[in-house]
């Protein structure tokens, strides 16, 4: 588990100090996926770079499984980072070395194994990330996807329990963002390993984290499991990123709203309920009547979700949303 306890950190500019993170409390349980989003300068980063103390805090605590990361001297430090892997935006390849060789760059700097062991473990990572066939090339030969492949490779080498995913798919187009981010997820669910990453795209954190936290000007103004932020987000910041995601604009839904009679409200749909023909049953039980004003269906990691947003007629409104939450759906109303 990594935990902050009230860790926070201003950078001294020119004798100025700029706060890059506020007092922060935080935990990532052991085996999760853990986002972070935030716009630029919000203080992803720097969270992420004081897990493994690429950044010194200003104050607080970082416990990972139980020992203070704060407290660890350079050996300890050193000892430690080998537990955590870290993958970056541009790769951060040796362009004179090959792909194996950038594999085995860790490996070769612990300097526990042998040349051999060396060897058959970066066959092992090659052919986990699936670029068994790319090992003498050069990062200059290779696609953007392919390199960060190389990154995740080298990440793992040293067998890591944590990986700190620095903006990793930002660079890639949304198909090589996809495979890479279904990569990550594979690596979590079979080596049971803690990620942590930062991005500033919703549709990465709906599609492979567990759990969320949105950052604004230095704050986690908001944490907690990907459905519920995603489906009802409460601070600004997140509405906004969830509108951005959505392509959903509150005026326009507005404007909407006056042209409609009746009761407003957006029903939330997850996992089970998102499928089941639960509208239809409802109207035809209660005799309300439902117009569509918005809708959408996806899922949010592995789990389907849907949300509506109708306008309810017909008198019996309020029965049918009673029967709706009986059924476990959400209901928001957006107008009584
Ligand atoms: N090494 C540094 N020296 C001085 N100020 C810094 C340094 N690193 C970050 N900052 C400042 O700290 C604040 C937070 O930056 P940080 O890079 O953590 O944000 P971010 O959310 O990761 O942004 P981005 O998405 O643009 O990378 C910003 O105001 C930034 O200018």
């Amino acid at each position: 588990m990594i935990e902050f306890h009230d860790v926070h950190k201003a950078y001294a500019v020119n004798g100025q100090s700029i706060v890059a993170l506020q007092p922060s409390t935080l935990q990532v349980q052991p085996g999760e996926i853990f986002g972070l989003i935030g716009h630029s300068g919000a203080g992803k980063s720097t969270l992420l770079r004081l897990i493994n103390r690429l950044e010194e805090p200003s104050g607080g605590r970082i416990v990972v499984d139980g020992v203070d990361v704060t407290a660890l001297d350079a050996q300890g430090l050193r000892r430690f980072r080998q537990r955590v892997g870290m993958i970056f935006q541009h790769f951060n390849l040796l362009a004179s070395k090959t792909v194996a060789d950038n594999v085995a760059m860790p490996l070769k700097l612990a300097g526990e194994l042998t040349k051999a062991q060396i060897k058959q473990r970066v066959i092992e990572l090659l052919a986990r990330v699936g670029l068994s066939a790319h090992a003498t090339k050069y990062p200059a030969q290779l696609s953007g996807g392919q390199k960060q492949r190389v990154g995740i490779a080298r990440a793992l080498a040293t067998d890591p329990k944590i990986l700190l995913c620095d903006e990793a798919t930002s660079a890639l187009d949304p198909q090589t963002t996809a495979q890479v981010l279904q990569l990550l997820a594979e690596i979590n669910r079979e080596l049971g390993l803690t990620i942590v990453l930062i991005t500033h795209e919703m549709d990465v954190i709906r599609r492979v984290c567990d759990r969320v936290g949105v950052m604004d000007a230095g704050v986690i103004v908001e944490q907690g499991l990907v459905s519920e932020v995603f489906l009802h987000p409460q601070h600004p910041t997140t509405q906004s990123f969830v509108q951005e995601s959505e392509g959903e604009h509150d005026l326009e839904l507005g404007e909407l709203y006056q042209q409609v009679a009746g009761r407003i409200v957006r029903l939330t749909f997850l996992g089970e309920t998102t499928y089941a023909p639960l509208l239809g049953q409802v109207a035809r039980d209660t005799g309300v009547d439902y117009s569509i004003l918005a809708g959408r269906i996806g899922r949010i990691k592995d789990q389907a979700c849907g949300q509506l947003t109708v306008a309810l007629t017909g008198g019996k409104e309020l029965l049918a949303e009673q029967q709706l939450r009986a059924a476990g759906v959400h209901v928001e109303v957006l107008r009584p």
